[in-house]
């Protein structure tokens, strides 16, 4: 662990306007980007407990790729675990926060940092991060884990256990939803059990001097397979729909569940990784909490060869390249 993070939070606290390396073009900038019709846009809700959540969940991924479960069987106090100890990491000292520095230069993501401008002309984030596996223990390195606050631990391996259940649930509905077997997904990206990595991020979107002209997550889809996402109730993550951008009106309780890279790859398409981003507010913190599934490293990316067979041609072609180096080329900037 190296390097010394410009933290957001730190420059946050001192500043009446935004420095010029937050300031988003105008094609960029939230409000004149931001759908306000009369009925906006919504995600769907799916209930996971009713009988009928298999559809719903499918219906969503097909048409947005993100949606909000509401009755997921996570406890509350589970989150409340989660989120505490992730509240009281970013309120340490900066000099604490700094042992755990991720290292841009190791070629790494875990850690704590920030993003950094490549060259010139790319725009900061306004957000910080922590980032570490979760699961399985074998891609754990508890280096990366503060040992501030007390509890930290414990509450992302409660957290962790309940996330591996969720996903496997989301998965096997979603197989199903290509006519595939309950397990082809999971056993497609992770090769069987425990092939999944499960990481565990922290956001940190600090109260911002010019919310409308910057962003705290810049538009993307996630890399992973699938992203379960909590926030603290601090509105800011929007969703492209047709090319507009909506507010996600969290539902209190709700998970927000997302189709990554993989998942719209390995579907051939039918289903849809989302494309998001977070806008920033001027006077409250905002924080999220999104868990990442990672297929395992040398997971080859390419459409399930069930659904390419006979007329159905493969709508992706990475050419044999693994999953490891499709985040390289992903986090890097590079044509894939
Ligand atoms: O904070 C959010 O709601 C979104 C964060 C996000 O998209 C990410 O970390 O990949
Ligand atoms: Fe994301």
């Amino acid at each position: 662990m190296a390097g010394v993070v410009q933290s957001v939070q730190a420059l946050a606290s001192s500043l009446a306007a935004l420095p010029p390396e937050f300031v988003r073009p105008e094609h960029e900038r939230p409000r004149a980007t931001t759908f306000l019709g009369a009925s906006p846009l919504q995600i769907p809700v799916v209930d996971m407990s009713l009988p009928d959540a298999g559809c719903r969940m499918v219906e969503a991924a097909t048409e947005w790729g993100i949606f909000q479960a509401v009755n997921h069987g996570v406890p509350a106090d589970a989150v409340v675990e989660l989120q505490r100890v992730g509240q009281e990491f970013f309120a340490l000292p900066q000099e604490e926060k700094q042992r755990y520095a991720m290292d841009p230069a190791s070629g790494k993501t875990e850690g704590y940092g920030s993003t950094v401008q490549r060259s010139p002309g790319d725009k900061k984030m306004w957000s910080d991060f922590l980032f570490h596996n979760v699961s399985p223990p074998a891609a754990v390195n508890h280096g990366f884990w503060p040992d501030k606050p007390r509890g930290y631990r414990q509450a992302n391996e409660a957290y962790c256990g309940h996330m591996r259940r969720l996903t496997r649930e989301v998965l096997e509905r979603l197989s199903a939803g290509l006519g595939l077997e309950e397990g082809a997904m999971a056993e497609a990206f992770g090769g069987g059990e425990d092939g999944l990595v499960l990481m565990q991020k922290v956001n940190f979107y600090p109260p911002c001097p010019q919310p409308e002209l910057a962003l705290g997550f810049a538009p993307h889809t996630d890399l992973c397979a699938l992203t379960v996402l909590v926030a603290n109730g601090v509105p800011g993550l929007q969703v492209s729909k047709d090319g507009l951008w909506c507010d996600v009106e969290h539902v209190p309780g709700a998970l927000i569940v997302n189709v990554g890279d993989q998942i719209e790859i390995l579907s051939n398409g039918r289903y849809r990784a989302a494309l998001h981003r977070a806008t920033v507010s001027k006077e409250k913190t905002r924080m999220s909490w999104p868990v990442f599934v990672h297929p395992r490293r040398e997971y080859i990316v390419a459409p399930h060869p069930r659904l390419v067979a006979g007329e159905i041609p493969a709508k992706y072609d990475y050419k044999a390249k693994t999953f490891e180096d499709y985040t390289y080329c992903k986090i890097n900037k590079l044509p894939q």
